[in-house]
C-alpha cells in the first residue's frame, strides 16, 4: 500500500519543520514563560507573540495519528481549524492524497498561512490543501461540502463555537478530533457538549506523550 507520509519529498519537509519547531520552541517557551503567568494557549491569538510567530506545532505521534485516522476513515473533506505552519496540514494532505481529498486549513495570521502553502508547495501537495486565512468563526463559514474530519486546533476557548457552526455539515459517522483537551473545563463548553450526556458524540480522551486528545464520532441520532 502507498503511504504519502513516507514518499522521501514528503517526509523531508515534515521531518525539516518538526526541527525548525523544536528550535523555535527551544528557546521561545522560555523567555515568553518569564514574561507572564498566562500560559501560551490562553493568550489571545490574535495580538499574542506566540500566536504571531511560534509553531505551537503538533508532534510527530500526533501526526501519525491524525494521518492514520484520516486514512481510515477514508477522509475526503478534511477541515482544520489552527493550520499556523501547517504541520499537522502536511499530515493531513498527505492522507487526502490518498484519499482523493481535500484539507481545508484555517489560520488567522496571513504570514503564517502562507507559510502552510510555501511548506505544502515543498512537499508537493499543494493540491490537497487550500489554506484559508483570517479568522476561522468567518473563512470556514465557506465550508458547505459534508465533513468527514474536523480536527480543533486553534483558539481553545472557540472549539465549542467552531464545531457548532460546522455541525449541520458533518456526516454521520464523522470524526471531531480536539488537541490540547486537558486545557479545556471537563463540565463546560466543548467537552462537556460533545460528552458523556450528548445523544449526538461519542467521545474518548486519549492520552498522548503530552497532554490529552479528545476524538468524538458524530452519530447524528
Ligand atoms: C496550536 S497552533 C496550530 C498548530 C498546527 N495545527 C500544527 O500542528 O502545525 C494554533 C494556531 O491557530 C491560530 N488561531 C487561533 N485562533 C484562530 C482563529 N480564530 N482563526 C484562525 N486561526 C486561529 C493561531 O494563530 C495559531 O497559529
Amino acid at each position: 500500500m502507498e503511504c504519502v507520509l513516507k514518499q522521501p519529498k514528503v517526509a523531508a519537509i515534515i521531518q525539516r519543520e518538526h526541527q525548525a519547531a523544536r528550535l523555535a520552541r527551544a528557546s521561545f517557551t522560555a523567555q515568553m514563560n518569564a514574561q507572564t503567568d498566562v500560559p501560551v494557549y490562553n493568550r489571545d491569538f490574535r495580538t499574542s507573540e506566540a500566536h504571531k510567530t511560534q509553531y505551537l506545532s503538533i508532534g510527530p505521534r500526533m501526526g501519525a495519528y491524525l494521518y492514520t485516522i484520516a486514512r481510515t476513515l477514508n477522509a475526503r473533506n478534511i477541515v482544520e481549524f489552527g493550520t499556523s505552519f501547517g504541520v499537522s496540514t502536511l499530515y493531513l494532505a498527505s492522507a487526502a492524497a490518498e484519499n482523493d481529498g481535500k484539507v481545508t486549513g484555517s489560520e488567522y495570521h496571513a504570514h503564517k498561512a502562507q507559510k502552510a502553502r510555501d511548506n505544502l508547495q515543498d512537499a508537493g501537495l499543494s493540491s490537497y490543501a487550500e489554506i484559508l486565512s483570517g479568522d476561522g468563526r468567518e473563512t470556514l463559514q465557506s465550508i458547505n461540502a459534508p465533513i468527514d474530519l474536523l480536527f480543533l486546533d486553534g483558539s481553545k476557548d472557540l472549539y465549542l463555537d467552531i464545531l457548532m457552526m460546522l455541525e449541520k455539515h458533518l456526516r454521520p459517522g464523522a470524526m471531531i478530533i480536539a488537541d490540547n483537551a486537558d486545557h479545556l473545563p471537563v463540565d463546560e463548553g466543548f467537552l462537556q457538549y460533545v460528552g458523556k450526556d450528548s445523544d449526538h458524540y461519542l467521545t474518548t480522551l486519549i492520552g498522548f506523550h503530552k497532554g490529552l486528545v479528545s476524538q468524538s464520532l458524530y452519530l447524528n441520532n
